[in-house]
């Protein structure tokens, strides 16, 4: 896996900003941007140079630790708590649905909130926003191998959007088992839908499993049915950007039909990711805010000149949510959640607030 695939957001050798490998210039472009201020951070993540659940939470944390570097030293602890809930809340606002966002910014602000000591206030900032990106990691490789398990040698996979490392950390969520199978000589052939109008699975997964040595056929998303009626897929694997309570799993538009159509051909569909994208505050997946994004986005975003008349209305909902009766499995790094999952996943919070270490040893499933 390039190097770079695991360290696409990080700080500065300074410490003093955030660099993100900018996505929107994949596959044609490897560019890092420097963000140093609020705004350039909202945009990043609005604009989605940096995206992917984990991912935005892993760059929100790295963000306001600067924020917090910025703050003049002389204030109180109440005015530097103030400013730096600020600051959280207008990062928050760049993108509603992903909860990763609003998590690792509130584990921040605790942790900023239990600092009694002034002096030691950026240095136990610094200290957490490290512990929430090296515990992705850490996640993401304990669902690859769970979610390996699920699969066998020559299976074919399809996968919606992207949920590889450059959405989360190293491995990956939904394209972690694919990346761990291939480090253990798995042979997987993977479609990928482009995933329109975005293109994360055109610009963003084919290009990781290509430069990963990993077979991989990118088809258009009204293909999918195709390809599933041919026999070529005996597993999708999609990441999640919250999961309620009941299972309902919000992901990227598209994913809800992709799970209604291998409902119907008998397939299994799997949603993956870590327990920090799961919101036991939504019962269910109506309480879960939908993105909607710019009209442009699907008119002219990748076109020469516009695909329809500017008076066209366009209807443009960045995720859908998919019904937890058409999921087979919810792969945590905890394990597998099955339904009933409203039990399943409580079962998961327990043994996390228990202390419970998560992790999949390789014994377990081989
Ligand atoms: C491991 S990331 C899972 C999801 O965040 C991913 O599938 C997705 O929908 C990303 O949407 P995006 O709008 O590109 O941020």
């Amino acid at each position: 896996m390039s190097e770079y695939l695991s360290d696409h957001v990080h700080l500065s050798d300074d410490g003093t900003a955030v660099v993100i490998l900018d996505q929107t210039q994949l596959p044609n472009r490897t560019q890092y941007l420097t963000l140093r201020t609020a705004r350039e951070m909202y945009d990043a993540i609005q604009s989605l140079q940096v995206r992917g659940a984990p991912c935005i939470g892993i760059c929100a944390a790295y963000d306001l630790y600067v924020l917090a570097q910025q703050a003049d030293a002389a204030l109180s602890a109440a005015d530097f708590l103030s400013k730096l809930r600020e600051q959280a809340k207008y990062l928050a606002s760049s993108r509603p649905t992903a909860v990763n966002l609003r998590w690792a910014l509130d584990r921040m602000l605790h942790t900023a909130e239990h600092c009694a000591d002034r002096a030691d206030r950026l240095s136990v900032l610094r200290d957490e926003c490290l512990a929430i990106h090296k515990e992705d990691i850490a996640m993401c490789r304990s669902i690859a191998e769970y979610g390996l398990s699920l699969v066998k040698d020559g299976d074919g996979i399809l996968t919606h959007c992207n949920a590889g490392p450059l959405a989360t950390s190293r491995y990956g969520t939904a394209l972690g088992p694919l990346f761990l199978g291939k480090e253990r000589g798995y042979k997987f052939h993977v479609f990928s839908d482009e995933t329109r109008p975005l293109l994360q699975g055109a610009r963003l997964t084919s290009y990781e499993l290509s430069r990963g040595g990993i077979d991989v056929t990118l088809i258009c998303d009204n293909m999918a049915s195709l390809v599933m009626k041919n026999g070529w897929v005996q597993a999708c694997f999609v990441g999640c950007d919250r999961v309620a309570a009941n299972g309902d799993a919000a992901n990227k538009i598209g994913t809800s039909g992709v799970a209604i159509l291998a409902k119907h051909y008998g397939i299994p569909f799997y949603v993956l990711g870590p327990t920090s994208t799961i919101d036991l505050n939504c019962a269910t997946g109506e309480d879960i805010p939908i993105e909607q994004r710019d009209p442009e986005e699907i008119k002219e975003k990748f076109y020469a000149e516009p695909m329809a008349l500017p008076e066209v209305k366009c209807y443009n909902p960045a995720f859908d949510v998919t019904d937890h009766t058409l999921i087979s499995g919810i792969v945590t790094e905890y394990g597998i959640c099955r339904p009933p999952y409203t039990e399943s996943l409580r079962a998961v919070f327990d043994k996390k607030h228990a202390g419970i270490p998560f992790g999949a040893p390789e014994e377990e499933h081989a």
